[in-house]
């Protein structure tokens, strides 16, 4: 029962909160409706009797009500199963929607989703938001709603069948043997049958179905790859080895598909076989008592009906369980993203003081390598402060450490109060106007004269003019004006501490130089910490923090 437990805890802020009775409300009138379609259809098997009685005896009079009766009854069928779906489907959106609202706050706040993918799980974030949410909504709702049904419909039509049915008389050995009721316990094993045959044929569809989306996912997967390196593939000139690799991809789709059609033919002789059959045992099965005159053509036609809804209601119980462990699994990975959600909400938190400070600080990967340790400083503020260090010795990941969301680190340090961004190599550019990039991460645009001012002195003064033009920028903008981009951003951000990693790289020195030349004198008060491997660059910086190998120094 754990995992209706974890079911209740996914589900528990959606249908216990404020404002919660509209869903109540909701999935009481999706569970009416369906109890009162079932009512219905037992109203159509006694119209069925009518009707046919009618025909056999030729009773036009009887005829003709009985049509105005039939054009009633499907109204208010098609009017309940049309609303039926539509309230299912806004429950759902109002469902999905508040676990998508709730569970992407949690994943995106306090930079939880950076630190999960630095810890590398759960596996597909985005998946579980996207598909599981919906998986879940959807699947729990149409498990209660068939339930229900197969329930209410086992139960009001195996009673019809049950005194419809006359009792059967068998010899058995000296005696005969009597079975009241016989074409519902008829109804019940056919269905068992029926189902249990299906689902051994089935079994394996359920696998092969699963392998197939995987392998349509990778497909598109590796299009977009191609789509996101057209550049560098056409330089290369590799369009060969990428068509030999899409084949390779496709190759293995068909072959679990070919699997797939082979066994769906197999189930396909069954099924419909099946289906066809069972319009007519129920017939054949009754045709005794028809032949005797017991059983009227109207009787035959109200049996047939019931025997079918018995056994259909019958065989959702045998075939539920694929879809009770598909909600299952659901819930599971759902389960698991929650918890890991939870165990990362609250990552260790720095000291805040009125500067940056370490104390016997240690910085580590993920795995537990120790990069850098104990580190003793304290960065004044307003002062540009550079850290050095041969490659790889862990000068980004003490930039990340410093802004507050590396969590691998043992030791103490503090983090001054006030605004701070960080100007990584490459820039965070979404396809977006070029005004809401340089706003970026800030919310609201500042004035279109700032932003401009902002462009010019970044040497950008060519892009004052489409501040609103939305196009994909990373692609557009070359390396050397995406770095100026994000200088621009921090000149409108304006922050009170700015760390700088490789922020100019990819300039040339006498333009690194103006544009860092061109930050200060902005931006008097900002502290900045920056790593560079631009050497000509120190000069700019008044403190240099050097970091050899698990000796620290600072001078
Ligand atoms: N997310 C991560 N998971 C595992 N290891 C990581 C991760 N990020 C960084 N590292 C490792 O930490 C080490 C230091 O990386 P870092 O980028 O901080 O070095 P660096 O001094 O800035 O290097 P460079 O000067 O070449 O840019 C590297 O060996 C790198 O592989």
């Amino acid at each position: 029962m754990s995992v209706m437990r974890d079911f209740w805890i996914l589900a528990r802020p959606f249908w216990v909160r404020r404002g919660h009775y509209l869903a109540w409300l909701l999935l009481a009138s999706i569970i009416a409706l369906g109890l009162l379609l079932v009512q219905l259809n037992v109203r159509f098997s006694y119209w069925n009797k009518e009707f046919y009685d009618a025909l056999a005896a030729f009773d036009r009079p009887r005829l003709y009500p009985l049509m105005g009766q039939y054009c009633l009854l499907v109204g208010a069928a098609v009017v309940m199963s049309v609303y039926l779906d539509w309230l299912r489907k806004l429950l759902i959106l109002k469902w999905r929607e508040h676990m998508t609202e709730s569970l992407s706050r949690a994943w995106l706040s306090n930079n939880v989703f950076y630190r999960l993918s630095l810890a590398g799980e759960p596996d597909n974030p985005d998946q579980r938001l996207a598909e599981d949410i919906n998986l879940l909504v959807t699947e729990s709702l149409d498990l209660l709603r068939s339930f229900i049904s197969a329930v209410a419909r086992i139960l009001s039509f195996s009673v019809l069948l049950w005194t419809l049915s006359s009792e059967l008389s068998l010899p058995f050995v000296d005696s005969q043997l009597r079975i009241p009721g016989y074409l519902f316990w008829f109804a019940i094993i056919y269905a068992l049958i029926g189902s249990l045959i299906a689902e051994r044929i089935g079994a394996i569809l359920q696998g092969l179905n699963y392998t197939q989306q995987q392998r349509e996912a990778e497909l598109r997967a590796d299009l977009l790859r191609r789509r996101d390196h057209a550049e560098q593939i056409s330089l290369y000139g590799g369009a060969a080895h990428e068509q030999r690799r899409v084949m390779q991809r496709f190759a293995a789709l068909a072959l679990n598909w070919r699997q797939l059609m082979n066994r769906e033919r197999t189930l396909g002789f069954f099924t419909s076989s099946y289906d066809r059959i069972s319009g007519l045992v129920p017939i054949f099965a009754a045709l005794p008592s028809f032949m005797n005159k017991s059983l009227s053509l109207g009787g035959l036609m109200q049996i047939e009906t019931a025997f079918n809804q018995t056994a259909s209601a019958m065989s959702w119980f045998v075939r539920a369980y694929r879809a009770i462990a598909e909600w299952k699994a659901t819930v599971q990975r759902l389960t698991q993203f929650r918890i890991a959600l939870e165990a990362a909400r609250e990552p260790r938190q720095p000291r805040q003081a009125a500067s940056f400070a370490a104390h016997q600080l240690s910085v580590h990967t993920p795995d537990g390598t120790v990069l850098l340790a104990g580190l003793d400083w304290q960065i004044e503020t307003a002062v540009w402060t550079r850290i050095e260090g041969p490659s790889g010795i862990g000068k980004s990941t003490l930039l990340r450490t410093l802004a507050g969301v590396w969590p691998y680190y043992s030791g103490d340090f503090s983090q001054p109060r006030g605004r701070s961004l960080f100007v990584p190599q490459r820039a965070y550019l979404a396809t977006d106007s070029l005004a809401a990039l340089l706003a970026y991460p800030a919310l609201d645009l500042p004035s279109r004269e700032a932003m401009q001012q902002a462009l010019c002195d970044c040497g950008l003064a060519a892009l004052s003019t489409r501040l609103d033009d939305v196009a994909e920028w990373s692609a557009v903008l070359s390396g050397g004006e995406q770095q100026r981009l994000a200088i621009a951003r921090a000149l409108l951000f304006a922050p009170d501490y700015l760390l700088l990693d490789e922020a100019t790289s990819q300039l040339d020195l006498p333009a690194a130089r103006a544009l860092l030349c061109m930050l200060r004198s902005r931006l008097p008060q900002t502290t900045v910490i920056g790593v560079t491997h631009q050497d000509k660059l120190s000069s700019l910086f008044e403190r240099v923090i050097e970091l050899p190998q698990q000796a620290p120094a600072a001078h």
